[in-house]
């Protein structure tokens, strides 16, 4: 089994909260917003916010919908106790059934709209923290991490729309072991990643692969830039999976750039 390079907790911390400092000092604002899911991700950065700016000046909103496992919810309150952060809880379910009533679109293509359906969830979300934001002079903390953002696995514009990424750069694994060093309650931790778009929803079961695997897999492809032959050899992965997350990684480029332009003007 590959490790991981170990992030030394104490330099990783400082360096974040650090980052976190800077991006709110330099864009002036009165604090910051976050998308409180329960889950590891938005939990750590909540975390990693309250230490930069302190619990007064982080505002969390748990906005969920009847796809919201409960224990979830019970997470995120849990989490918003602990930070003593401002904390409000807002159902989303009304705002999708009234967009759902004015717009829908037939179709019988069921998985289409599975994921139209769960993409706009992730959007109402990025509109009301973006509202609160504008409301309060904050900004919007993002609460993708480097696996994710890899491969794409989020909503364009949905839970990919944000100011400032703080755990960008760090691997769904790497963030499980730090979390285990920090205040973090450990059943967080030890849940299986969900995005709650729909029912039962796992993200593991989405992708196709576990994070463990993934995690290797993009380190040696991305990170070390080793051959499928190499990659094999190293750890336990057939061609068809590096093909299929080569191709999550390359089809999902886009999600990842600002939307291109013809280059009038610049020749
Ligand atoms: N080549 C290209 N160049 C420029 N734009 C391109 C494009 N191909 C598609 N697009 C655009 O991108 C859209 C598709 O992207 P998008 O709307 O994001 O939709 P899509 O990638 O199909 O779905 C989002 C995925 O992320 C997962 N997710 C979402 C939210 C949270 C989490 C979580 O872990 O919590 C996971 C979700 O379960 C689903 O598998 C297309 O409708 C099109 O507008
Ligand atoms: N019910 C919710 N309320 C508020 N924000 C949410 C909710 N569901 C998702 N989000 C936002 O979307 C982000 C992406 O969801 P995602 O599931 O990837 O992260 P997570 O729940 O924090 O961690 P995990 O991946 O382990 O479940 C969350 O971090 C959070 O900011
Ligand atoms: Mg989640």
């Amino acid at each position: 089994m590959i490790k991981l390079p170990e992030i030394p907790q104490d330099k990783f911390k400082e360096e974040i909260v650090q980052f976190i400092k800077r991006i709110a000092s330099e864009a002036r604002v009165e604090g910051i917003v976050i998308g409180l899911s329960g889950g590891i991700d938005s939990t750590v950065v909540a975390y990693l916010l309250t230490e930069a700016i302190g619990p007064e000046n982080v505002f969390a909103y748990h906005l969920s919908s009847s796809t919201t496992p409960l224990e979830d919810t019970e997470h995120a309150q849990l989490v918003a106790k602990l930070l003593k952060i401002q904390y409000q809880e807002i159902g989303i379910d009304e705002i999708a059934k009234k967009f759902l009533e004015l717009s829908y679109i037939k179709t019988d293509e069921t998985n289409v709209v599975k994921i139209a359906e769960g993409n706009l969830k992730a959007r109402i979300r990025m509109s009301l923290l973006y509202y609160f934001a504008n409301m309060k002079n904050c900004l919007v903390a993002g609460t993708g991490n480097r696996s994710e953002l890899l491969i794409g696995y989020f909503t364009k514009y949905g839970d990919g729309a944000c100011d400032f990424e703080p755990i960008g750069n760090i691997y769904k694994t790497q963030l499980r072991k730090l979390a285990k060093k920090w205040n973090i309650p450990k059943e967080i931790i030890t849940k299986p990643p969900r995005a709650g778009l729909w029912i039962n929803q796992k993200d593991e079961e989405e992708i196709g692969l576990s994070y463990d695997i993934l995690d290797q897999l993009l380190y040696l492809m991305i990170d070390k830039k080793l051959s499928d032959e190499d990659i094999i050899k190293e750890i336990n992965i057939s061609p068809e999976e590096i093909n299929m997350i080569r191709a999550r990684v390359s089809n999902n480029q886009h999600k990842l750039q600002f939307p291109p332009s013809p280059s009038i003007n610049k020749k």
